[in-house]
């Protein structure tokens, strides 16, 4: 373990313990960023969330070498007065609570707008008030679509980057008509972006935006039916694991043609601690995080998964890996997609001097085999297990 008095930010100073309240630190992201911390430096975390499962494995045994370091607050932000308190004690909030599931974009349209806008409300109003630092984590769907999909299909200008790549202080937010209610979710993100950047201009409030480009890897959502409900539909990782542990076809909605740049949990999480500790740099900022280099289909992320699922798993792939599957189908009314999404990283190069390493083969192959060591037993005892009458 690197001992915490050795560490020095970007300019060489020495970095001091600080403590963090995150919100939604029960979470895919929250659990990699308190392993983090609580492995390799020597700042305290306030854990709030209303699951703990995913950071167990930080909280109990009193060996633990970071015990006392890290407590956990099973707290519902939506109506807990110990919020304000919480983020009092803390030098600064880390805020990752949030509905972020497409599936639910459009059938819980409300709940996703009371979720990503209205709940995170008073945690930039205490952090405003109090004088506190905010790391926010909003989305890149506040891109929406890329201007290049409004071209012509045969425009040769949807070869030119400048019609797609996306650039925090650039682009255009392109969202679909209200009645494709996917769009509540990324809406309500966009606004709250505001709000916090308006509470920095008008108040002051010392702030950090987080725009995530489909950061996947272990711990990732749930498998239905094993540790999450069997009607539930989690993100395409989840999906697709899933799909692979239970020797179904992989689904591919509306023919799998949209694309999506998919960076490693544990590289994303370098760039977040870069901006914990590096606060000058940070402060007033929104930061694409996303690994550019990693572009594919989501037709293409189905094959290669495929591949490296029957290479961790030692079992050949079936004869028909994937099926093609309406969005309507899928979704449900109201679903719509984002075309394309590559990640300008000017502003988080010239920042934080941070870039991803990890090629989408090595992570999906660190990923699938830590899914199929953790689910593939679970997964034959449910398929072995006669239903009830
Ligand atoms: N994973 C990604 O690639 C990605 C991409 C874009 C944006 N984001 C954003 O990053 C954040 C974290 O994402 P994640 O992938 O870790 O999601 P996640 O669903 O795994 O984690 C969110 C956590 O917030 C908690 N939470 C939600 N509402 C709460 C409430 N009212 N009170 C207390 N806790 C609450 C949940 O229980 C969950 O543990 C979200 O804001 C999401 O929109 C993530
Ligand atoms: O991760 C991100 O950066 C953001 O994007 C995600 O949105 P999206 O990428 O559309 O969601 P996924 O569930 O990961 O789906 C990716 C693509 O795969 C497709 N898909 C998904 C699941 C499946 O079984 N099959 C399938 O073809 C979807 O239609 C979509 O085109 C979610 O909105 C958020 O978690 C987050 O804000």
């Amino acid at each position: 373990m690197a001992s915490a008095a050795a560490r020095v930010d970007l300019d060489g100073k020495p970095i001091t313990g600080i403590t963090i309240c995150m919100i939604g630190a029960g979470g895919f992201i929250g659990s990699h960023l308190c392993e983090k911390l609580m492995s390799e430096t020597s700042h305290k975390v306030l854990a709030v969330d209303v699951y703990n499962d995913k950071i167990k494995h930080l909280l109990e045994p009193d060996s633990l070498p970071w015990n006392g370091r890290i407590q956990f607050h099973r707290i519902n932000i939506k109506n807990d007065s110990r919020l304000e308190g919480l983020i009092k004690m803390a030098d600064l909030t880390i805020n990752l609570a949030a509905i972020c599931t497409p599936a639910d974009y459009n059938t819980r349209p409300l709940d996703t707008i009371y979720s990503n806008f209205i709940d995170a409300l008073p945690v930039v109003k205490y952090c405003s008030e109090n004088n506190k630092r905010l790391i926010h984590f909003s989305t890149c769907e506040v891109y929406g679509k890329t201007i290049g999909s409004y071209l012509p299909k045969d425009s040769p200008l949807r070869q030119d980057p400048a019609y797609y790549i996306l650039k925090e202080d650039e682009s255009p937010c392109i969202f679909g008509s209200i009645e494709k209610q996917r769009w509540s979710y990324a809406c309500a993100k966009q606004l709250i972006e505001r709000l916090i950047y308006a509470e920095g201009a008008e108040n002051g409030l010392e702030f950090t935006i987080v725009r995530p480009f489909n950061w996947i890897g272990p711990r990732m959502d749930f498998i239905p039916g094993i540790d999450g409900p069997s009607e539930g539909v989690p993100r395409v990782l989840a999906c697709f694991s899933n799909n692979l542990l239970r020797r179904e076809p992989l689904k591919l909605v509306d023919g799998g043609e949209s694309q999506r740049t998919f960076i490693y949990i544990k590289d994303a999480i370098e760039a977040v601690m870069l901006m914990i500790e590096n606060p000058a740099r940070a402060n007033g900022h929104i930061f694409n995080v996303g690994n550019p280099n990693n572009e594919v289909t989501v037709r293409q992320l189905a094959e290669m998964m495929t591949k490296v699922y029957s290479k961790v798993s030692g079992e050949p792939s079936i004869d028909s890996p994937t099926i093609d599957v309406s969005s309507k189908e899928f979704y449900g009314e109201g679903y719509d997609d984002s075309d394309k999404r590559i990640p300008d990283m000017t502003i988080i190069n010239k920042q934080l001097g941070w870039n991803p390493k990890t090629s989408l083969w090595d992570l999906l192959e660190s990923t699938l085999t830590y899914q199929h060591r953790t689910y593939a037993e679970a997964i034959k005892q449910a398929i072995a297990k006669p239903i009830a009458s």
